[in-house]
């Protein structure tokens, strides 16, 4: 079973994933994110520090969840594994048609267009949500962020993830970011415990 989390940043995907790990333990989850799981995503991450053209910073993360599905996610899930990824493709249906607005034409379809056909959809989608003042205002001094994280920026980034988990409600769950740590990791461990348990007993689709 493929589990993602997603949100913007500052919502507290780190903070989740690490009670998560903990909270999961039993169930020997493969814990993995995007970009970062393979060594295509330290490319990724020299291209946001570098401010690279935003094509080319596009298909580095395209190329970084082709990787990590090659070498991670699809080996674990033939094995029956519960998989939990810090991020996957939804990151890049929010936050790149942000990147690319005015660069190319219709940017979502476009990496629709590149995901068809060999991407891996996830079972349940994790989607943190708060002000995002509050995701801001967690992630301390401006000097020390990567580009994206801005408030104008992650404002549409939040406007394009509600617009994806409003296209597809049965995979998507929101959560509100703004409840206590405890309260967030416990209600999503539950809810992945459940998944799993009920997943065991039918096969995968
Ligand atoms: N539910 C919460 N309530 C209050 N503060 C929180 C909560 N969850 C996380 N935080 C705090 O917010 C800050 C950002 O959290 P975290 O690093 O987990 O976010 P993130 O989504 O992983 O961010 P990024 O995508 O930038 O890595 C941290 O200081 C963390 O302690
Ligand atoms: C996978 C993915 C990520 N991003 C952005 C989102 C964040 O600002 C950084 C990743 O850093 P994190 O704090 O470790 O989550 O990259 C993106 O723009 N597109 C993507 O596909």
């Amino acid at each position: 079973m493929l589990i993602t989390i997603e949100g913007i940043d500052g919502s507290g995907k780190s903070t989740l994933l690490a009670r998560l790990r903990e909270l999961l333990a039993d169930l020997d989850p493969l814990f993995t994110r995007e970009p970062g799981a393979t060594w295509v995503g330290e490319s990724v991450r020299r291209a946001i520090a570098e401010r690279m053209d935003p094509i080319t910073e596009a298909l580095l993360f395209c190329a970084d969840h082709a990787a990590h599905i090659d070498t991670l996610i699809r080996p674990a899930l033939n094995e029956g594994r519960l998989i939990i990824s810090d991020r996957y493709a939804d990151s890049r249906f929010a936050y790149q048609p942000v990147v690319l607005d005015g660069v190319i034409p219709d940017p979502l379809s476009w990496l629709r267009r590149i995901h068809e056909g060999w991407t891996i959809r996830p079972d349940r989608t994790f989607l943190l949500v708060l002000p995002v003042d509050d995701a801001v205002s967690r992630l301390g001094p401006e000097k020390k962020r990567e580009y994206f994280e801005n408030a104008a920026i992650l404002s549409r980034v939040q406007e394009n993830y509600l617009g994806l988990a409003a296209a597809d409600p049965s995979r998507f769950v929101i959560v509100d970011a703004l409840l206590p740590r405890e309260e967030v990791a416990r209600f999503i461990a539950d809810e992945i415990r459940a998944g799993a348990l009920s997943s065991r007993r039918r096969p995968r689709a």
